[in-house]
């Protein structure tokens, strides 16, 4: 039997839909949200992300400003940009896409955005709330994963769930979100240190792959009826392709795919931080 499909791109897209309607609201209060991006280089992965962000803004009714820099651009002007969507009435709140280019320092960068403007609840003091337990903007990817198995009514209470990856935007975030009180999963951060993977992924009701590593997590490494979250993208000559084998269908319980399943909710979950923001 074939696992069910983890429809993120149908979920998005009616979360898209609910946000419309709140910044309609907002407007007829005099409130515009803005999102701004900061791009730096050519990564097409990130141009493509990136492009996706402004047409959900487009499509939601809010402003978008949108900052490209060249490969070329140093870690000054970077934080020009930064400092000029800090305060910039415009825009109410930003992110700077990741990953950045050699050079180019993450952390000082993440640390200069106003921590009330930071839309993908990276900068350390968000981090921070989340650790502590306080309101705080959720990390994207990882809230989009909690978003769609409770559409799905896939709990994560007293769960054993192996996380493959400890990457700053899914892996340690996805770890401190699923180990809060309402999500009361149990959580193996898993990584290239980790000595025997598949004992944690045989053992895991649900698995997050967040490595890019196309097609690394295969049928044998998982127990039958697990829920397995593929988030890894690679670029290859045969197209996008996850991090999930296509033989874990025949042995999941559920999964959602890439692409459709969490890269939708990751845009999604953007957009409601930024409404959120407003109100
Ligand atoms: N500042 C940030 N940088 C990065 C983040 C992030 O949350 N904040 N996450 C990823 C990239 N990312 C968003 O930025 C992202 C990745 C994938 C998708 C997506 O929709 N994927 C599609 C498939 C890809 C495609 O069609 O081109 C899917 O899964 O259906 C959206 C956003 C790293 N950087």
């Amino acid at each position: 039997m074939s696992a069910q499909i983890l429809d993120g791109k149908a979920l998005a897209s009616k979360i898209k839909g609910e946000l419309a309607i709140r910044v309609t609201e907002l407007k007829s209060r005099g409130i515009t949200p803005g999102l701004g991006t900061v791009l730096v280089g050519d990564d097409p992965g990130s141009h493509s992300y990136v492009g996706g962000k402004h047409r959900d803004c487009h499509e939601i009714g809010i402003n978008s400003i949108r900052v490209d820099l060249p490969d070329s651009a140093s870690e000054a002007d970077v934080m020009a940009a930064i400092k000029d969507l800090n305060s910039s009435k415009e825009c109410t709140g930003y992110i700077v896409q990741l990953p950045l280019p050699k050079g180019i320092n993450t952390q000082r960068v993440l640390e200069a955005i106003d921590p009330s403007k930071d839309a993908d609840g990276l900068h350390p003091m968000n981090l921070g709330r989340l650790v502590s337990g306080y309101d705080a903007p959720l990390p994207c990817t990882p809230h989009g994963i909690v978003e769609l198995l409770t559409h799905y009514g896939i709990s994560t209470k007293g769960a054993e769930v192996t996380v493959i990856g400890r990457g700053l935007t899914v892996g340690r975030p996805l770890g401190l979100l699923l180990t809060r009180k309402q999500e009361n999963a149990t959580v193996t951060l898993t990584h290239t240190g980790t000595k025997d993977l598949t004992m944690h992924t045989k053992n895991a009701d649900i698995i997050v792959a967040a490595i890019g590593q196309a097609h690394f997590l295969k049928a044998s490494m998982i127990k039958p009826g697990a829920v397995v979250i593929d988030v890894g993208i690679s670029r290859t000559d045969k197209g996008l392709l996850g991090d999930v084998d296509p033989s874990v269908m025949d042995v999941a319980s559920w999964v959602a795919p890439m692409p459709g399943g969490v890269g939708p909710m990751t845009r999604a979950m953007l957009v409601k931080n930024v409404v959120d923001a407003c109100g």
